[in-house]
């Protein structure tokens, strides 16, 4: 890796996203209901290197989609700041786009694919004429797998990994140098899973480009990841290098998750039975957040909530964590 894709892309800062959830102004004021935050992250830091993939994993509910959200600039972040290093383009900024979950809901089917794909190369100025748009439609679904043919059909026209990568070449079109990939093959057949994702490692390599990778799939996340961080009610409980996360995980949460994922090698090996659901983060529960289903818990656990530290190259949110 060259110094200068070693730069960091993307710098978050103690970013929180708070949303109100309080009831409704008849309940507050009449039924005297306290008004309610939900802290769906809270404190979120980390780098991304240009043109590394840099994964989120968690349960449903931790704050990886809203996380997302705030790095395209759908959410304003409640606290901390999100600042991209500057960018190749012309304007000096870093484009992102995002691919999302399910391919069918994100793509309009009323449009042919070639004009779904033209639009993002329209609204931005990025071709001179309909013609040199259309010659970069065909190149960019050639670029995904597909056939520049393919630009007169209708989405429900193709299966759901040829939809996915519709999704793809429309991200590409608007020239992208950062993407957030949103579980963006949980929607899809296993064995086509893999195909989309070595897709995008291929794209990766090619275009440079960086990936900001959520998803609840660990097997995915191993594949495709350079780093990893582990969410747990809005926090990153644990960070470190692909390896370092599924050789030697030091969080209890991360060694429950790991322990969730189905092993051939041992079929029949005893499993950590989850105990206690995710709390809200209405009301997350004092100390540490991962007390009431941790193994190691004890009163220090229940008194204060941990400070990330360093365990080798590891940041670890743990009382326990040993140096
Ligand atoms: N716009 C919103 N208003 C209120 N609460 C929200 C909003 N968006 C998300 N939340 C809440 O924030 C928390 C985190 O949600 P988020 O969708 O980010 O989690 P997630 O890890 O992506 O889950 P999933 O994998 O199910 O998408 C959840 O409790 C969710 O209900």
């Amino acid at each position: 890796m060259t110094n200068a894709l070693a730069k960091p892309t993307l710098c978050v800062d103690d970013v929180a996203c708070f949303f109100d959830v309080s009831p409704s102004w008849f309940d507050r004021t009449v039924m005297r209901k306290p008004r309610r935050t939900l802290k769906a992250v809270d404190g979120l830091s980390f780098l991304i290197e240009r043109g590394t993939t840099f994964s989120i994993v968690g349960e449903s509910g931790c704050g990886k989609s809203t996380l997302a959200r705030l790095v395209v600039g759908l959410y304003q972040p409640t606290r901390g700041a999100l600042s991209f290093a500057s960018g190749s383009g012309r304007d000096g900024f870093v484009r992102t786009q995002m691919i999302f979950q399910d391919p069918f809901a994100s793509l309009n089917p009323r449009w042919r694919v070639g004009a779904i794909i033209a639009e993002p190369i329209k609204q931005m100025g990025l071709r001179r004429s309909g013609a040199e748009t259309q010659a970069r439609v065909r190149q960019l679904l050639e670029t995904v797998g597909l056939s520049g043919q393919d630009s007169n059909r209708y989405p429900h026209e193709f299966s759901g990994g040829q939809r996915q990568r519709i999704s793809i070449a429309r991200a590409l079109a608007a020239e992208p140098e950062f993407l957030v990939c949103d579980e963006p093959t949980s929607a899809l057949d296993v064995s086509v899973q893999a195909q989309i994702l070595n897709l995008l490692k291929d794209l990766q390599r090619e275009l440079s480009l960086t990936y900001l990778f959520i998803s609840h799939n660990l097997a995915a996340v191993r594949h495709v990841s350079d780093r990893v961080a582990v969410m747990y009610l809005g926090r990153i409980v644990e960070e470190a290098a692909t390896d370092e996360i599924f050789e030697r995980p030091q969080h209890p949460y991360t060694r429950f998750l790991l322990d969730t994922v189905p092993n051939l090698d041992r079929p029949n090996r005893d499993r950590v039975p989850a105990t206690v659901d995710l709390p809200s983060p209405i009301d997350p529960p004092p100390g540490c957040a991962y007390n009431p289903r941790c193994p190691l818990v004890t009163d220090i656990c229940r008194a204060a909530a941990p400070e990330p530290r360093p365990v080798g190259s590891t940041l670890v949110r743990c009382h326990h964590a040993i140096a």
